[in-house]
């Protein structure tokens, strides 16, 4: 990590599912950061006709819940398709990394460590969900625990994120506890780094 003063720093966001990245993603942003969600990448390609073509040939539907089905089922069809869409979500966060005018931009990003995205990045934020509110956070989203189940096991284990994160963030307060450490955050690296 280089603590030299920058013009822009580049931070990865990652956590389990439902830790609360989107709703942290939004905290930076009200704090001035620009930020970019993988999983909102992967939606946009979804849109794209030659993207639809491809996973309809492997999976006989584009629709996400269907898709899901068949790649947290099959390691190596979960594989082929992060093979496919990766590449394509990189190449449009680096665009818009390299576009963004603000001086901290957080690129939220569910497999961050998986895809060796940290080494694109200054800094890595791991967020801890709360597993006492986990059960009516997967309701909420629609997701069985067996489902759950299945995605986390395409993850590195949470332990390991923690691990290789620069900063771990706890989300087991309230919403308003996550707001007030990412303003805080924010604050200390735009001193520390010196950001313009
Ligand atoms: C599997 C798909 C169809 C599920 O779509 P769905 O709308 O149900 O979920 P969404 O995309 O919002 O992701 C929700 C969460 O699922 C988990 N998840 C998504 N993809 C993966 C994956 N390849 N491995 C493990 N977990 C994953 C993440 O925790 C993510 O935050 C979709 O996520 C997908 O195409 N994933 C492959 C691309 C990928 O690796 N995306 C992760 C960001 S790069
Ligand atoms: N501190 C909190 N207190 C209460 N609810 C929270 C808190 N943080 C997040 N939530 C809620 O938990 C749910 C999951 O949060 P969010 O969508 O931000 O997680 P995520 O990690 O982005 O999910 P995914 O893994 O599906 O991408 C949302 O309904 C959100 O409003």
């Amino acid at each position: 990590m280089n603590l030299r003063a920058k013009d822009k720093l580049v931070v990865g966001l990652t956590g389990s599912i439902l830790s609360g990245k989107s709703t942290a993603l939004s905290y930076f942003a009200r704090n001035g950061a620009g930020v970019i969600s993988a999983d909102e990448l992967v939606r946009q390609l979804y849109q794209a006709p030659a993207v639809q073509k491809q996973i309809v040939r492997w999976f006989g539907s584009c629709k996400p819940a269907e898709v899901a089905r068949c790649v947290f089922a099959d390691e190596s069809a979960r594989r082929k398709l992060e093979k496919y869409l990766h590449p394509k979500v990189w190449a449009l966060a680096a665009k818009q990394i390299k576009q963004a005018p603000q001086p901290i931009i957080v690129f939220e990003v569910p497999l961050l460590f998986e895809a060796g995205w940290n080494r694109k990045t200054d800094l890595t934020i791991t967020l801890l969900g709360d597993e006492r509110t986990l059960p009516a956070r997967l309701k909420a989203r629609g997701l069985t625990l067996a489902e759950y189940k299945r995605r986390v096991a395409g993850q590195l284990p949470e332990s390991e994120k923690v691990r290789r994160a620069d900063i771990v963030l706890a989300n087991r307060g309230s919403k308003t506890d996550l707001g007030l450490k990412i303003k805080r955050l924010c604050q200390a690296l735009n001193t520390i780094y010196a950001l313009k």
